[in-house]
């Protein structure tokens, strides 16, 4: 299985590289209705149908390509685990952003908000996060030259790059991330029961990728946008496209906040 993983690494990557040879130090992941932030950084648009191997998103609000330049690499989408991917194939974009050269990453996502004073259009920097997906990246047999057999997880998200983003948004709220499997949004009880778990935010999907992304020693930060209130908690019933367009809204504050990140990251390793 991780032969597969790592050949599907170097098949996608050599396909970039005939592109071009940038080795950016920073990685993002774009999640629903946030795609077109990748204009924002300097770089080529490589389609993700012209990487060799990598599947094409299926899901609204992720426009499947790469944004690859001097200082970053922009995946403008992402593959979630109820798309029916197997696990490797959904932290694929980790292992390549790690092979390109990233040694930190920004991990984006749309979220439904429960704790009570999140409401859709806010921003969450994710401070830690619950895995409900009852699957992790990692099974399997481990290749000791990538990361460790059992890798620490007990500071997922970077206090280095919270920080740093809190000084560029002091209002930023904090929260822990709880990642579901999906593809149905949760019930109302579901909801209580994840608040009572102490989960702020809830989505489908980060948690897979911030797990490899620390096997792979790297740097980690998460930022959720709230695009609704969780399931119970608002009024009338959650939609994606919903999602998709409160994710817009939301670009402009996250557009700032991306852009300051990505140059105090820079500047600061
Ligand atoms: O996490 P991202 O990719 O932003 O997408 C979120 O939005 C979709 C549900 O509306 C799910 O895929 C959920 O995970
Ligand atoms: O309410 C939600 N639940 C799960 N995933 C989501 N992604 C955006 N909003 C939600």
């Amino acid at each position: 299985m991780i032969k597969n993983r790592q050949e599907m690494v170097q098949v996608a990557l050599e396909s970039i590289r005939k592109k071009n040879e940038y080795s950016p130090k920073v990685g993002l992941v774009l999640g629903s209705g946030l795609s077109s932030l990748a204009e924002e950084f300097e770089g080529d648009t490589i389609p993700f149908s012209e990487i060799d191997g990598y599947p094409v998103p299926t899901v609204t609000g992720h426009s499947g390509m790469l944004r690859l330049g001097p200082e970053t690499a922009v995946m403008a989408g992402r593959f979630h685990y109820y798309e029916g991917h197997p696990m490797d194939t959904v932290v694929l974009p980790i292992f390549l952003l790690k092979s390109l050269g990233v040694q930190t990453i920004i991990l984006t996502n749309a979220a439904g908000g429960i704790r009570h004073d999140l409401a859709p259009g806010d921003l969450v920097l994710l401070s830690d996060h619950i895995n409900l997906l009852g699957a992790n990246p990692l099974m399997g047999p481990n290749d000791d030259s990538l990361g460790p057999r059992f890798p620490d997880m007990s500071e997922v998200y970077t206090p280095d790059l919270r920080r740093l983003a809190k000084e560029i948004d002091p209002h930023l709220a904090e929260g822990v991330y709880g990642a579901v499997t999906g593809p149905s949004y949760e019930t109302p009880a579901e909801i209580r029961a994840y608040r009572t778990l102490g989960i702020d935010v809830v989505g489908m999907s980060t948690v897979p990728e911030a797990i490899a992304a620390r096997y792979l020693g790297m740097r980690v930060c998460g930022i959720s946008v709230v695009t609704n209130k969780a399931a119970g908690l608002g009024q009338g019933e959650l939609d994606h496209s919903e999602v998709v367009d409160t994710g817009k809204k939301a670009e402009h504050r996250l557009r700032r906040l991306l852009t300051e990140l990505v140059s105090a990251v820079r500047q600061h390793y």
